[in-house]
């Protein structure tokens, strides 16, 4: 009998260096492509009180998508999307298209996960494989069991480190050759309604309106990522990144990697093993090490992620009994009108772009927390629908972090103190004081 699989795409959008995809096209013998569409939950929509996705997170999303769904057609094939990431719909086009084996990312996201174990639950014939195809680490890599996850980082990553070879990755995974649609799809598009095809010559509609407002500063998709890296590691950052990565900006002070691999356009072995190429040719040093420290940071975060579920998304001090002084100070804070400079220069660069550097992140995250006296998950709510390099696992799990949940201890930032070591002739504040010149990005 054909064997017909169903790869659902969702924060592994890549072509290439996809080791589950490849394995979809070793194993079946026709494939159907689906990604699921960006949405909030009711719950986010809730904490950010915000009804859509940020315009930055959108267009970047959608050229990553588009930027796929070309790689398919190049082989004949089509790309589609789910009209909603319902499992009911899913259920209906497994029934439809026959559908054997399904192949998804092991996603850190409960919702996500949920979405698949039901579709299994309610079709127990269906072969699901899913595997860790957005992290460095797979489950059988853990020197512990998920439930036994190091409470802290340091004690994560000594274990992690110890054994070396699990970091020593040399990549070599050629473009898939994908099987041909079912014969059901390609004859007939309507059977599956819940379904359409990605149009990659339609002009994006939101592109325009962007420019308005705002500046994209990174493009979506593979391609756009596989040219960032090179370009990254053909100059010299990465041999200075430990003393640079701090700046509140600069495009070249960080990696800026997190967009491509928050969508899976990048894989983390991509960078790990492109990085081990660099110390071969040019030496390795505290900084190129510190770019896999910052790794392993996003590697913990997603480990710890799959061990909470939900409770990565709750709150002991629950904020129904915050005042509504509470709910407006957080609407000056969403808009960077706090009167704290420097998170307002942060605020304002994440509205007008859709990115905030780590140390912003972190300055914003605890002045709305201990300053303004709000509920964590609202800041967590509000990044969710911003930022383009949204993570689902790095982002509430920085937040809890810095909100001191699980045990951990508090992380309270002296504004002051900050704004002297990072920003002490104003510049990033004064760049984004007035709003009229959000164009004027550091490059
Ligand atoms: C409140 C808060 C929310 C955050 N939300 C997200 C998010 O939604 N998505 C996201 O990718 N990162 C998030 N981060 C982590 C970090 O801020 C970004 O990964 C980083 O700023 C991205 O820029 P970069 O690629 O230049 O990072 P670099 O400094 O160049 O780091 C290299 C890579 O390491 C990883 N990394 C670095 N720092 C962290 C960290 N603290 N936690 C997890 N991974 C890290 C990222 O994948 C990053 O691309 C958040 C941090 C905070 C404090």
């Amino acid at each position: 009998m054909r064997k017909i699989g169903l790869y659902y795409f969702t924060n592994d959008l890549r072509f290439t260096h996809n080791e589950l995809l490849a394995l979809a096209c070793d194993q079946v013998d026709e494939l159907i492509g689906v990604v699921m569409p960006i949405q909030i939950s009711p719950f986010v929509q809730h904490h950010s009180g915000e009804d859509q996705v940020g315009e930055h997170r959108l267009l970047f999303w959608q050229r990553s998508v588009e930027d796929l769904a070309r790689q398919f057609e190049d082989q004949n094939q089509s790309l589609f999307i789910m009209r909603s990431s319902e499992a009911g719909d899913l259920i209906q086009l497994i029934k439809t298209c026959q559908v054997s084996n399904i192949y998804c990312n092991q996603h850190p996201g409960s919702d996500e996960y949920e979405l698949i174990q039901e579709a299994q639950e309610s079709l127990p014939n269906i072969k699901v494989i899913s595997t860790n195809n957005s992290t460095l680490l797979d489950n059988a890599d853990l020197p512990f069991e998920l439930n036994k996850l190091p409470k802290s980082f340091t004690r994560f990553r000594k274990l992690i480190e110890a054994g070396s070879e699990l970091l020593n990755i040399i990549e070599h995974s050629p473009a898939p050759v994908l099987p041909k649609l079912p014969n059901v799809l390609r004859d007939n598009l309507n059977i599956a309604p819940n379904i359409s095809v990605i149009n990659t010559s339609e002009k994006s509609q939101i592109s325009h309106s962007l420019n308005q407002t705002g500046v994209a500063l990174f493009k979506g998709g593979e391609n756009a990522g596989i040219a960032h890296i090179t370009d990254y590691f053909r100059h010299s950052y990465a041999s200075h990144y430990k003393q640079t990565r701090n700046a509140l900006d600069g495009m070249s002070h960080s990696t800026k990697f997190s967009p491509w691999l928050a969508l899976g356009c990048l894989s983390p072995k991509t960078i790990v093993s492109t990085l081990r190429q660099y110390e071969d040719q040019y030496g390795s040093n505290e900084s190129t090490y510190w770019i896999q420290f910052e790794l392993l940071w996003r590697e913990y975060f997603y480990w710890r992620a799959r061990a909470s579920g939900h409770a990565l998304f709750t709150n002991p001090q629950d904020s129904h009994a915050l005042t509504t002084e509470a709910k407006a100070a957080f609407n000056r804070w969403k808009m960077g009108n706090t009167n704290y400079p420097i998170v307002d220069a942060c605020m304002r660069e994440l509205n007008a772009t859709g990115y905030m550097s780590n140390r912003g992140r972190q300055l914003a995250a605890s002045c709305l927390i201990y300053e303004l006296g709000c509920d964590w998950r609202w800041g967590a709510a509000y990044f969710e629908t911003q930022l383009v390099d949204y993570d689902v696992a790095s982002n509430w799990g920085n937040w809890s972090y810095i909100a001191g949940m699980n045990g951990q201890q508090t992380r309270h930032f002296d504004l002051e103190k900050q704004t002297q070591m990072y920003d002490p002739q104003h510049e990033f504040i004064q760049r984004w004081a007035n709003t009229n010149e959000m164009h004027q990005i550091a490059k």
